[in-house]
């Protein structure tokens, strides 16, 4: 079993509801277990920023599947979700990252772990900093890294965390 940290994100349709049952959808899944979730967050666009706000959260799971399994589980969820991608960073859904899997390092044309956006992502660094204040990135302390992206970027919390229901 290897701890990962799965980001989460949503700024089409009922945002709440589809970061909710992305979480239902992992629990569900065999072979991962939901453990923890984060804050959800209201936050900026990033990157593509003439587009509506985000809700953000990161979900920290054991998993028995693979990092390459773990991402196929993450696209077919987004798919069940009805996230299509027409532009870059543009308005989806649902978004799942991939962010952290283990000490693992998967360079793949299709997978890379860590994700390489991860510590320039207030919306990813302040969740993670949250389940994992302790947590030292090849970049630095995660909280020191989510304190200096927060002053950069927007991003408010909304709710002390989401329920989850576990099937
Ligand atoms: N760590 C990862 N987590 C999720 N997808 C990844 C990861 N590394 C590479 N990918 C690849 O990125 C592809 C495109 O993902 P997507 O369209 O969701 O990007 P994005 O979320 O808009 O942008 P970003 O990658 O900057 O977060 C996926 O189909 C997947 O193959
Ligand atoms: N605030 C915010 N901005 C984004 C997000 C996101 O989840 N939240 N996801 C992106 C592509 O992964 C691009 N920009």
């Amino acid at each position: 079993m290897t701890v990962a940290y799965i980001g989460l994100g949503s700024n089409l349709g009922d945002r709440k509801a589809c970061i909710q049952g992305a979480l239902e959808r992992l629990a569900g899944t065999p072979g991962i277990q939901l453990l923890r979730v984060a804050s959800l967050y209201e936050t900026a666009p990033w990157g593509k920023t003439d587009q509506d706000r985000f809700l953000n959260t990161v979900a920290e799971v054991d998993s028995d599947l693979s990092p390459e399994e773990l991402l196929q589980i993450l696209l077919q969820i987004e798919h069940s979700l009805g996230r299509t991608r027409e532009v870059k960073w543009g308005p989806r859904t649902i978004d799942l990252d991939l962010l952290l899997y283990g000490n693992q390092k998967v360079d793949l044309p299709h997978l890379q772990v860590p994700h390489p956006r991860l510590a320039e992502r207030a919306f990813v660094l302040v969740p993670l900093g949250e389940l994992c204040p302790e947590m030292v990135l090849p970049q630095g302390p995660v909280k020191e890294l989510a304190e200096l992206m927060a002053t950069k970027q927007d991003i408010r919390k909304i709710e002390p965390k989401v329920a989850v229901i576990t099937i």
